[in-house]
C-alpha cells in the first residue's frame, strides 16, 4: 500500500474516531447542564465553564472543581483540569469586557493583571506538585476563560486568554502530550495538595473521576444564548485537528522526577548541570530556558561552542515552548561575539587559514630553534599550546603563564621551555596584529574586552550554556561577564569526558564558583545498553577532568534507560573493502524499514567527511552534509564530523574509518604526550559512539 493511501486511511479512521468521540461528549455535557440546573448559588459563567471541561472525561480528561489554594485557609482554586492535553489551571471571569492591551489586561478601564498573575501563580503551584511525578514545568499552563464570550486564544506572558466557546476546540489542539498513566499520577498528588474547598462550598464538592462524570456544579440560571455557542463540529474538527498534530516526544511533557527539580529550581550564583552522555543535559537546559523564559522578562541567550548544535536546538525549542521563541535566541559563540563586535563598530577579520599560515612562519623563525626544541613533541603540540592554553586564556603576562597550572597538559614544562613558548606566543601575536588577521580566540578576547569596556545596554536575563567543556576559559569568562553572578544567571552544562579539545582550565581560574550548585545526572536516556557499553569501554580506563582540579575516573555510575541495541564493527582489508561493505550496511538498514534520515556517518577528519560523502554519493545514496542540518526531518543520511555532531543524537550511526591499530604513532613524541593525545582521540570516538540510539556501526581498516 503507498504511503499516500496508508496516510489517507489513518486519517479517515481519525476523523471517524473523532465524530463518535464529540458525539458522546454531546450527550455527556447535556448530562452535565442537567446536574447544573438542579442546583442553585455560585457563578453561573463558572458553572457552565465546569460543565464544558466535565464532559471532557468523553476524551480522557479529568476535573478537580472548587479546591483550596494551598497553604491558604480560605483562597480557593476554580478549576483544575488533567488530561491528555497536559494540565490546566482555569480561572472562570464573567467580565463584560475584557480587552488586551500593551500586553496588559483590561476589565472595561481598569487594570486586571492581578486576574493575570493569580492564576499563574495557580499554575506554578501545579507544577511544582505534578513535578514530584515528572511533569514538565511547563506543562501546567495557566487559562483564563471568559464565560459567555467568543474570544480567540491570546498569549499573555505564560498565561492563555480565551472564550468559553473556544475553551473545549483549544484544550483538543493541543494533542496528545500526556500517557493516561502520566494523567492518573499527575491527578493523584494534585488532589493530595489541593484539597476540596469543602468548608466553603455549600455544595458537595465535586471531584470528577474517570470515566464516570460527576460533575460540580453548583446552580444555574440557563442562558440559552450562550450555551447555543457551543458547537459539536467545532469539537469534532478540533479533535480531529488535535489528532493529527505531530507527536510530542517524551521528555518534552514528562521528565524524571530529578530532571523536572532542577528546571524549577532557583539558586544563588552560577550553577552547574553534568554527566555522562546522554543523560538528558540538553533536555534540562532547555525546559530551564522555556522556564525561565515564562516566568522573568528579558531575553535568554543558549549558547554552544558547536555551530550545528544551536540551529538543531531552536527548532526542537520551538516545538518545547513555541510561545517563547522570540525571547529565546539560540547561537553559537563565536556567531554572538562577531555580532556583538559589529553592533559595537569594533573590526574584526578572522582568517583561520592566513592565522595558521603565520603561526608555522614564527615557528620557523622563533619556536624550532627555541628551547623547544629539546621537549619530545611533535611542532603541532606547539600550535595547540598557544591556541587553547596560551590564547585560550588570553594571558597578557609572562609570569601567569609561568605559574600556570596546565589543566590537562601532561608534558611538563622548565621555565626556560616556557620563556621560549611565550617567545613564539608574542611573535605569533604581533604576526596577526600586523597583517590586520584574527584568529578564533581573538575574536572572543576581543569581545570580552568590549563587553568589559561596556556591558550590554539590554541585559540577558540569564545565560544557558551546553558543551561548556569545548569552550576555553576566555570564552566561558565571556559567558559569565553576560549572566553574571546573581540568582540564576548563568549556567553551565556540560561533560568533561567529552572534551575534544587538547587542555582545558578549572571553573576556579575563569573566577566562576558554583560550589552548592552542581549537579551530576546519572541516567542515560539515549543509548540502548549495547551501544553504550561498547562506548564506555573505550574510555572507562581513561581519568578525565571536568573543570576543576580533581581527576575522575572513567568508570562512571550510571544508569541505563534503555535496553538491547546493536553494534557492528567490520574490519576491512583495505579501504576499497571498507567503503563496499559500508554502502552495503547502509542499504540493508533501509531495507529493513530504518529510514536514512535517522542515521548519521560520522568521522574524525573534515577530509574523511568528505571522502565518506563521496563513497554514499556514488552509491546513490541521498546524503545532507552535517553543516546544512539546521533539525529539520528529511530522508536523507547526515554526513559530517564527530565534533560536528557533538550534542546531536541519531537513531544509527555509522563510524568509518577507524584504524584497526589505533591511532598511529607520531614521530618524535614522548609517552606522555603520545597518551595524552590518544585520551583526547578515544573522547571524540566515545563521543561519536553515543550519538548513536539503537545501532552503531564500527568499520575499521588496516
Ligand atoms: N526524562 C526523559 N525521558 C525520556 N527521554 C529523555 C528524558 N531525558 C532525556 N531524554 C532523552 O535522552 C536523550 C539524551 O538527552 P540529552 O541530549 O539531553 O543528553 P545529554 O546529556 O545532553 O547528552 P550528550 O552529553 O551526549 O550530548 C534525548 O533523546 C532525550 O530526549
Amino acid at each position: 500500500m503507498s504511503a499516500e493511501l496508508v496516510a489517507g486511511r489513518s486519517q479517515s479512521e481519525a476523523a471517524h474516531r473523532a465524530r463518535v468521540r464529540a458525539a458522546e461528549y454531546a450527550r455527556l455535557l447535556a448530562g452535565e447542564r442537567e446536574q447544573v440546573r438542579r442546583h442553585e448559588a455560585g457563578s453561573a459563567g463558572e458553572r457552565r465553564v465546569g460543565a464544558l471541561l466535565a464532559a471532557m472525561s468523553a476524551f480522557g480528561w479529568t476535573l478537580l472543581a472548587d479546591r483550596r489554594w494551598p497553604g491558604t485557609k480560605h483562597a480557593n482554586v476554580d478549576l483544575l483540569h488533567v488530561g491528555p492535553g497536559g494540565v490546566l489551571a482555569i480561572d472562570v471571569k464573567a467580565w463584560a469586557e475584557p480587552h488586551v492591551e500593551g500586553g496588559r489586561l483590561f476589565r472595561g478601564q481598569e487594570d486586571a493583571s492581578d486576574d493575570v498573575d493569580k492564576v499563574v501563580r495557580i499554575a506554578e503551584l501545579a507544577a511544582e506538585s505534578a513535578g514530584e511525578v515528572g511533569l514538565a514545568p511547563l506543562e501546567a499552563v495557566p487559562v483564563l476563560v471568559f464565560a459567555g464570550r467568543s474570544l480567540a486564544p491570546v498569549q499573555l506572558g505564560r498565561a492563555v486568554l480565551l472564550g468559553e466557546q473556544e475553551l473545549v476546540p483549544w484544550i483538543n489542539r493541543r494533542g496528545a502530550r500526556l500517557t493516561a498513566e502520566q494523567v492518573a499520577a499527575v491527578r493523584t498528588v494534585l488532589e493530595r495538595d489541593f484539597p476540596p474547598y469543602a468548608d466553603a462550598s455549600p455544595v458537595p464538592v465535586s471531584v470528577v473521576t474517570l470515566p464516570p462524570v460527576v460533575p460540580l456544579l453548583r446552580p444555574a440560571v440557563q442562558d440559552a444564548e450562550v450555551e447555543a455557542l457551543f458547537s459539536v463540529a467545532d469539537v469534532e474538527r478540533s479533535l480531529l485537528e488535535g489528532a493529527l498534530v505531530a507527536p510530542i516526544e517524551d521528555w518534552m511533557t514528562f521528565l524524571h522526577p530529578a530532571q523536572a527539580k532542577l528546571v524549577r529550581q532557583t539558586r544563588n550564583g552560577p550553577a552547574r548541570v553534568r554527566g555522562p552522555a546522554g543523560t538528558g543535559k540538553t533536555v534540562i537546559g532547555l525546559h530551564r530556558a522555556a522556564y525561565l523564559a515564562s516566568t522573568r522578562p528579558g531575553r535568554i541567550l543558549c549558547v554552544s561552542f558547536v555551530r550545528t548544535l544551536p540551529a538543531v536546538l531552536a527548532a526542537t525549542f520551538a516545538r518545547l515552548a513555541p510561545q517563547h521563541v522570540d525571547r529565546v535566541e539560540f547561537t553559537g559563540l563565536h556567531a554572538w561575539a562577531r555580532r556583538f563586535l559589529d553592533a559595537r563598530g569594533v573590526r574584526h577579520h578572522v582568517d583561520l587559514g592566513a592565522a595558521e599560515t603565520w603561526f608555522w612562519r614564527m615557528w620557523a623563525r622563533v619556536g624550532r630553534g627555541s628551547a623547544l626544541a629539546e621537549v619530545p613533541v611533535p611542532p603541532r603540540y606547539w600550535w595547540e599550546e598557544v591556541q587553547h592554553v596560551l590564547k585560550g586564556r588570553g594571558l597578557t603576562e609572562f609570569e601567569e603563564y609561568a605559574a600556570l597550572e596546565r589543566v590537562g597538559r601532561s608534558t611538563p614544562l622548565n621555565r626556560a621551555q616556557r620563556e621560549a613558548v611565550w617567545q613564539l606566543y608574542t611573535a605569533y601575536d604581533v604576526a596577526l596584529r600586523e597583517a590586520g588577521v584574527h584568529d578564533a580566540a581573538d575574536l572572543l578576547l576581543l569581545a570580552l574586552a568590549e563587553l568589559r569596556r561596556e556591558p550590554l545596554a539590554e541585559p540577558y536575563a540569564a545565560v544557558v550554556v551546553d558543551e561548556v567543556q569545548d569552550l576555553s576559559r576566555a570564552g566561558v569568562q565571556l559567558l559569565h561577564a553576560l549572566g553574571g553572578d546573581g540568582p540564576d544567571g548563568l549556567l553551565l552544562i556540560g561533560d568533561g569526558q567529552q572534551a575534544v579539545y587538547p587542555g582545558g582550565f578549572t571553573l576556579a581560574e575563569a573566577g566562576i564558583d558554583i560550589r552548592g550548585r552542581s549537579t551530576v545526572l546519572e541516567t542515560n536516556y539515549r543509548n540502548a545498553s549495547r551501544v553504550l557499553e561498547a562506548a564506555l569501554d573505550v574510555v572507562s580506563a581513561d581519568a578525565f577532568r571536568d573543570l576543576d582540579d580533581a581527576l575522575e575516573a572513567g568508570a562512571r555510575r550510571m544508569a541505563v534507560a534503555r535496553a538491547g541495541g546493536s553494534t557492528t564493527r567490520v574490519d576491512a582489508r583495505d579501504a576499497a573493502h571498507l567503503d563496499a561493505a559500508l554502502v552495503q550496511a547502509v542499504r540493508d538498514l533501509t531495507a529493513g524499514g530504518a529510514s536514512l534520515g535517522d542515521c548519521a556517518l560520522l568521522t574524525t577528519t573534515t577530509k574523511d567527511a568528505g571522502r565518506y560523502a563521496g563513497t554514499l554519493r556514488r552509491a546513490g545514496i541521498p546524503l545532507l552534509p552535517l553543516e546544512d542540518y539546521a533539525g529539520v526531518p528529511c530522508g536523507r543520511i547526515k554526513v559530517g564530523t564527530i565534533k560536528r555532531a557533538k550534542g546531536l543524537e541519531f537513531k544509527h550511526v555509522f563510524l568509518p574509518g577507524l584504524r584497526a591499530g589505533g591511532e598511529a604513532a607520531v614521530a618524535g613524541e614522548s609517552e606522555v604526550a603520545s597518551r595524552e593525545r590518544l585520551e583526547v582521540a578515544r573522547r571524540e570516538l566515545y563521543v561519536g559512539m553515543t550519538r548513536a540510539r539503537d545501532g552503531l556501526w564500527l568499520g575499521y581498516v588496516g
